[in-house]
């Protein structure tokens, strides 16, 4: 349990950067707390105390703004941002390190009992704020849904899907695709965090650039003098090295 409770901790200090310490997410996040209501809710409502489950969902509904069926399964590392108006179905199922932001719901269209009738997402699926996935579809591993966007019908794995009704705008390949592990799961903006700063990039690119013409500055300096002029230089050389390091850290 206390293994759990860490990883939880450990989930929402690596993927919202607005998390500033550990006993900020312990006292401040509600969908830390729903999560771990929703731990016990779902080991009463698989012992069958029915009753009793939905009463623990509910006590937590009212203190956290988030509504989980004590029936619906929800993986390890799952982080619920913000969480207020969040609804997730009896029949859900969500996968290891998922993100849910606020206003999300997990729902059905139909309302046969016994039936499955709200979404199942994969690992590593990042839900955006607003969004509304209804249906007994899967939602594939690492795949985003847009802000606000409604999905009626399942996603690939690694695909984003936006708008209403939601369309796949891009499906990564394999070699693009990453693991769905928690390192890459800051993608809650879809910012991929393994990718270079385009900032850093431009200063890079400045500073070979000026190593180059330094280089040719250089040269001719020693053209010239090898041609009997006398060039006084007293600045030290570029240490791109250094220049370098100082950007990328
Ligand atoms: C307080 C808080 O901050 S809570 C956190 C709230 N944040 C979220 O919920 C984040 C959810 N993330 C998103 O909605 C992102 O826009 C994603 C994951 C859907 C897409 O991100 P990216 O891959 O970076 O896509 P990008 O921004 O390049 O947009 C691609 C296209 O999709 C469109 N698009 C992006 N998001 C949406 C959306 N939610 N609804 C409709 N269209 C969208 C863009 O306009 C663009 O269209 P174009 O190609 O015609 O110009
Ligand atoms: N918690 C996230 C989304 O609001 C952030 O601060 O960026």
């Amino acid at each position: 349990m206390f293994k759990n409770i860490r990883e939880d901790i450990a989930c929402i200090l690596e993927r919202d950067p607005a998390a500033r310490s550990k006993l900020e997410v312990m006292t401040c996040y509600p969908g830390l707390h729903a999560i771990m209501a929703h731990r016990l809710a779902h080991r009463l409502w698989n012992a069958q105390f029915y009753w009793l489950g939905r009463f623990v969902s509910h006590l937590s509904r009212i203190l956290t703004g988030i509504e989980i069926h004590p029936g619906a399964k929800i993986g390890r590392r799952v982080f619920i941002d913000h969480g207020f108006g969040v609804v997730i179905g009896e029949t859900a199922e969500i996968g290891d390190d998922c993100t849910i932001y606020q206003g999300v719901t997990l729902g059905g269209t139909r309302l046969y009992k016994g039936a499955k009738r709200h979404p199942t997402l994969g690992k590593g699926v990042v839900v955006g704020a607003g969004a509304q996935v209804l249906g007994g579809f899967l939602v594939g591993d690492g795949a985003r849904i847009g802000s606000n966007a409604v999905v009626v019908k399942p996603v690939p794995a690694h695909a984003t899907a936006v708008g209403n009704p939601a369309r796949v705008i891009e499906k990564e390949t394999e070699a693009q695709s990453t693991p769905a592990t928690p390192a890459i799961l800051n993608i809650a903006y879809a910012v991929d965090p393994g990718a270079a700063d385009p900032l850093n990039k431009v200063l890079n690119e400045l500073i070979t650039h000026v190593a180059r013409q330094d280089a040719r500055i250089s040269n001719l300096c020693q053209s010239l003098e090898a041609m009997g002029s006398k060039i006084q230089d007293a600045s030290p050389p570029l240490d791109t090295q250094k220049l370098s390091k100082l950007v990328d850290e």
